[in-house]
């Protein structure tokens, strides 16, 4: 089971801050959905929790400073799904997502039984199962991305870091993408943390929502509290309405400018 806590957690390129700013406490199992327009900071503020980019400030996972890490522990804890993956050439679905195992395995050691069990188990869960012969290469914008999910999702980490994990998928697939990552939060203890630019997956799906805008948090709550008509629309520069279902969730529906 692992929490996260982020205090004063800043991250940038080249001297330049992408992010500042950034505390908050998240209990494990629960699931954060960080949101806000293009270039707000949202993928930046990811890397920095897995690692990728240079941070200040602390970020405890567990109550231990990821960055006191090894690398293979890290590997262990933290998984991470970028927004646009490099995608290696000549590895096959389930060689690839096999690679999620790897931090599981001992030197030298090949993956066993139930590397390969727990493997199947995701593609399946995925709808990948038919595609698990398929050169990495060959499959559609959508199959591709699940393939990179499953491999994240394969190496069962306690922490989960998905950049954008619905891009490209049709809704019934990004449905069961955002099912499958909730019951492992549900069941496993999973902590979740995902940008979502659909704001409503983020208001079904998250407990709670960081809105940042210009590399600052500027709102953070519910989805009720965050997700308010003058919030969203002053933050993404957007004519909005915002709804609510009949089961109480947010949905955010653009509505064109009057001419
Ligand atoms: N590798 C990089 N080198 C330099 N600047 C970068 C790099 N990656 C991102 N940036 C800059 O950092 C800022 C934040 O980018 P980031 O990718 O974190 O935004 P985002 O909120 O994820 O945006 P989007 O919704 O468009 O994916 C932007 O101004 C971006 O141009």
């Amino acid at each position: 089971m692992s929490g996260l806590v982020l205090r004063a957690v800043a991250a940038g390129y080249s001297g330049r801050t992408a992010v500042s700013s950034v505390s908050f406490d998240m209990p494990a199992g629960s699931w954060l959905a960080v949101i806000g327009p293009n270039g707000a900071g949202k993928s930046t503020l990811l890397k920095a929790i897995a690692g990728l980019v240079p941070s200040t400030g602390e970020i405890r996972l567990d109550g231990v400073a990821t960055a006191a890490l090894p690398a293979r522990a890290r590997a262990r804890a933290i998984g991470y799904a970028p927004q646009t993956p490099l995608i290696p050439d000549g590895l096959t679905v389930t060689d690839y997502v096999l690679l999620g195992r790897t931090p599981h395995l001992g030197a030298l050691a090949r993956e066993g039984a139930r590397d390969l069990a727990i493997v199947a188990q995701v593609l399946a869960r995925l709808d990948l199962d038919a595609l698990a012969g398929r050169a990495l290469r060959t499959l559609s914008g959508g199959e591709r991305q699940r393939a990179v999910l499953a491999r994240v999702l394969a190496q069962q980490a306690g922490l989960l870091l998905l950049d954008e994990p619905t891009t490209g998928l049709d809704i019934g697939h990004a449905q069961a993408l955002l099912e499958l990552v909730d019951r492992l939060r549900a069941e496993d203890g999973a902590t979740v943390v995902t940008t979502l630019h659909d704001l409503t997956l983020a208001a079904q799906y998250a407990d709670r929502l960081l809105l940042l805008d210009n590399g600052a948090p500027v709102a953070v709550g519910t989805p009720e509290q965050v997700l308010r008509q003058e919030i969203v629309a002053r933050h993404y520069a957007a004519e909005v309405e915002v709804l609510t279902t009949a089961r109480g969730h947010r949905v955010v529906v653009p509505t064109r400018p009057a001419s």
